[in-house]
């Protein structure tokens, strides 16, 4: 026991040095523009993407009166179950045409809150070899893939240089909990031609997400990277098309009547957009994904007493109920981080819409 643990000790102890010798490594990645150029947008997809976009504004401005759901998987990670998954919706999307306007969740980034899988453009080999080259290539295949189902594709911008790979692909992307105070991510947003959600922050503040959408409204001029990869200043103009989405916080849930109420005058006296979209999942469902259905018939019926804020909501959700078993082998269609609503389930809340 004694000689094990003098073991330990030395691996460990060389680890550290081998670390402290060479604290960082690089390899060289594609460029945006390779990537984008290997797996392009052509134009008719584009115009598309574009329109997506508008009803997408449009919904969120109140000129659109149709509900905004934004519904997929935690993270994709197999792009066989991602495909399935884009079919269905695809059909469900143009049934439920005239009161939803539906998007996938398709998220290829995960924050962690400590450390964990960071999703299929970190490690698309789930095996912890990170293998960047590979996995931005699998994602935008993937995202390419999904948006010719005719899909509107909403993803989490993590890494402000994951959207200079992905950003033509999304009609929506979210700013999560735990970045939406960061100036880094406001700057990206402020370069973005595209709605873009700033979640609440984990501790449930709201303030936060409104002074975001302060800062992202403004140009500005800041460190990043050109479409040839190279390091770069950006002078970005200001998105105009940002909004809260409410997801619940340390002290519980903030979809109810009350904190929904809350927000949108919060939203009013800082001159932000009051409509805001609701996210059924995380803090909101007490990350019980089964609960999310609720959460949604909750929100529903706020609308039909007259709360004209909740301009969309989002569902975590695959094609079962659930995720994966620790250390278990991967089964098709389960989320493989939080836990999602199975697609029958998901169907029937969707279709429950008036
Ligand atoms: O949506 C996914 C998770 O809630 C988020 O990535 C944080 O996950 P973690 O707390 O398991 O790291
Ligand atoms: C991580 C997510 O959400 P949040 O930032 O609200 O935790 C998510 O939607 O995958």
């Amino acid at each position: 026991m004694q000689q094990v643990s003098t073991q330990h000790i030395e691996n460990a102890a060389s680890l550290i040095q081998e670390r402290q010798a060479t604290p960082r490594r690089s390899q060289p990645l594609p460029s945006p523009a390779v990537l984008r150029e290997r797996l392009p947008v052509n134009t008719a997809l584009a115009a598309h993407i574009e329109q997506h976009r508008q009803t997408i504004r449009n919904i969120l401005n109140g000129k659109d009166s149709r509900l905004l759901v934004i519904t997929g998987p935690c993270s994709l990670h197999d792009p066989k179950s991602a495909l399935e998954y884009g079919h269905r919706l695809a059909e469900l999307a143009a049934q439920l045409d005239d009161k939803v306007f539906i998007v996938m969740r398709a998220y290829v980034e995960k924050p962690r809150t400590t450390v964990g899988w960071k999703g299929m453009l970190y490690d698309p080999h789930l095996d912890g070899s990170n293998d960047i080259a590979t996995g931005l290539n699998v994602s935008r295949h993937l995202l390419l893939d999904l948006a010719r189902l005719g899909l509107p594709l909403a993803t989490e911008l993590l890494h402000p240089m994951a959207a200079d790979y992905l950003g033509d692909l999304l009609s929506w992307a979210a700013i999560g909990a735990r970045t939406t105070e960061s100036q880094i991510h406001r700057e990206m947003v402020s370069g973005l031609a595209l709605p873009v959600g700033f979640k609440n922050g984990t501790d449930g503040s709201i303030d936060v997400a409104c002074d975001a959408m302060g800062a992202a409204i403004h140009p500005h001029t800041h460190l990043g990277m050109d479409e040839h990869g190279h390091s770069a200043l950006l002078q970005t103009a200001g998105n105009l098309d940002t909004h809260l989405v409410l997801r619940g916080g340390h002290d519980g849930p903030n979809y109810d009547a009350n904190n929904v109420q809350r927000a949108t005058a919060a939203l009013k006296n800082k001159g932000c957009n009051p409509r805001l979209i609701v996210d059924c999942s995380h803090a909101n469902s007490g990350k019980d994904p089964l609960r999310q259905p609720a959460v949604l018939q909750n929100l529903l019926q706020q609308r039909a007493q007259g709360q004209t804020a909740i301009a969309g909501i989002m569902l975590e959700s695959h094609l079962h109920d659930g995720k994966q078993g620790q250390g278990k082998p991967l089964q098709h269609g389960l989320s493989i981080t939080d836990g999602c609503l199975g697609w029958d389930k998901t169907r029937a809340a969707l279709c429950a819409i008036e």
